[in-house]
């Protein structure tokens, strides 16, 4: 009995390293960056046949999963870079974003489960236009542990350490348009 209620207290438990701040932009600057992102020319994620209709924008680098590695990609935009900035004033010290990638998710869209590639470290993500549901899981024993983050619009999460690298996250099909900008941080920078 103890067993169980103390598994369950686990389960709930969130994963170490992530964080959540919710109001992290206005509603007007909200407006203003789902205008911008919406007339970026989107193109479907590139990866296998089981991916989502999520259609992306990268800036700094983006992944190339044919060649498994990452490419050079359209620098950061202007429009970005007081975004950029505050991200890395949150992040303290020594935060750099190396990689911007904006993202739509229509009704219906979501993500599979997945960790981030190596060549990242940190990740930010700054949600717009309508709430998700922002799960993770990681095994535990033979079932998944199991944390749902409920992402409101306008509010930024931090995924380092665990959550980062042990904990896998997904997205739920969206019950209405999303959209997100997720900002990353380099491995192996040698600064
Ligand atoms: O839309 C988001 O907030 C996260 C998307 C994601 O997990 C990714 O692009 O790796
Ligand atoms: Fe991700």
């Amino acid at each position: 009995m103890t067993g169980q209620l103390a598994l369950f207290a686990e389960e709930q438990s969130s994963p170490a390293g992530l964080q959540y701040i919710t109001d992290f932009i206005a509603p007007e600057l909200e407006r203003e960056l789902i205008g911008r992102v919406s007339a970026l020319p989107l193109q479907p994620f590139q990866f296998g046949a089981f991916e989502g209709k999520r259609r992306v924008a990268s800036f700094g680098f983006r992944y190339d999963y044919a060649l498994q590695r990452l490419q050079p990609a359209e620098p950061i935009p202007g429009w970005l870079t007081p975004l950029v900035e505050k991200v890395e004033t949150h992040g303290g010290r020594s935060t750099r974003i190396g990689q911007v990638l904006c993202t739509e998710y229509d009704v219906g869209v979501g993500i599979g489960w997945h960790r981030d590639k190596p060549h990242f470290d940190r990740i930010f993500g700054l949600s717009l236009g309508a709430s998700c549901k922002f799960r993770f899981r990681r095994p535990a024993g033979e079932k998944w542990q199991r944390y749902t983050l409920e992402a409101a619009p306008r509010s930024l999460y931090m995924m380092a350490g665990e959550s980062r690298r042990v904990w896998e996250h997904s997205i739920p099909a969206v019950e209405a348009k999303r959209y997100s900008i997720t900002f990353r941080t380099m491995a192996d920078r040698k600064t």
